[in-house]
């Protein structure tokens, strides 16, 4: 988690996101298969979509097809819950997390994600109900929500 904290702290500060790092870890062997950060990518990419579109790359597929090139089971750790809603319209991280449930196997979140932007995230009910466990980690959350919401006017 420390990790992808790092990695939150290289997306650029905007007042209508949070700033989030995300790893995709192999399970057999702690190999970090992709890793990005809030706007990694253009098209107002999140970090866990940045992974997915990494990795996609990677094995020459898309996103959509990932799951057909991957069979070694992965945990994804993300410093903000997966998004349930996005302001954009843009497809949310759940649903592409669930997309990939044959190999994205668990779930670790550094914080639940605050309801600035939409409320309360049911997200995590939706993954454990399709069989990806997320578990929480504790102890990161106040330097992940600084982090997050750096971009955010000072309350
Ligand atoms: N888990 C997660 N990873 C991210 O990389 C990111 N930026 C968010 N942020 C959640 C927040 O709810 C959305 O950023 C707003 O709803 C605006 O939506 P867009 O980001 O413009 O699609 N959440
Ligand atoms: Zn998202």
């Amino acid at each position: 988690m420390q990790h992808a904290l790092e990695l939150a702290k290289k997306s650029p500060p905007q007042p209508t996101n949070f700033r989030v790092g995300a790893i995709l870890m192999r399970l057999e062997d702690g190999h970090i298969s992709a890793e990005g950060y809030t706007l990694e990518l253009s098209g107002n990419t999140h970090a866990e979509e940045c992974c997915l579109l990494k990795l996609a790359e990677e094995h020459s597929t898309t996103e959509e097809d990932l799951s057909t090139a991957i069979q070694s089971p992965h945990v994804l750790y993300t410093t903000v819950e997966p998004c349930f809603k996005r302001l954009s319209g843009k497809l949310p991280c759940v649903e592409r997390i669930l997309r990939q449930k044959s190999w994205i196997k668990k779930v670790y979140v550094g914080v639940l994600e605050p309801e600035t932007f939409v409320g309360k995230n049911p997200g995590r009910q939706l993954l454990e109900d399709a069989g990806v466990e997320v578990h929480y980690v504790p102890g990161f959350e106040e330097e992940i929500l600084a982090v997050a919401a750096a971009g955010h006017t000072s309350s």
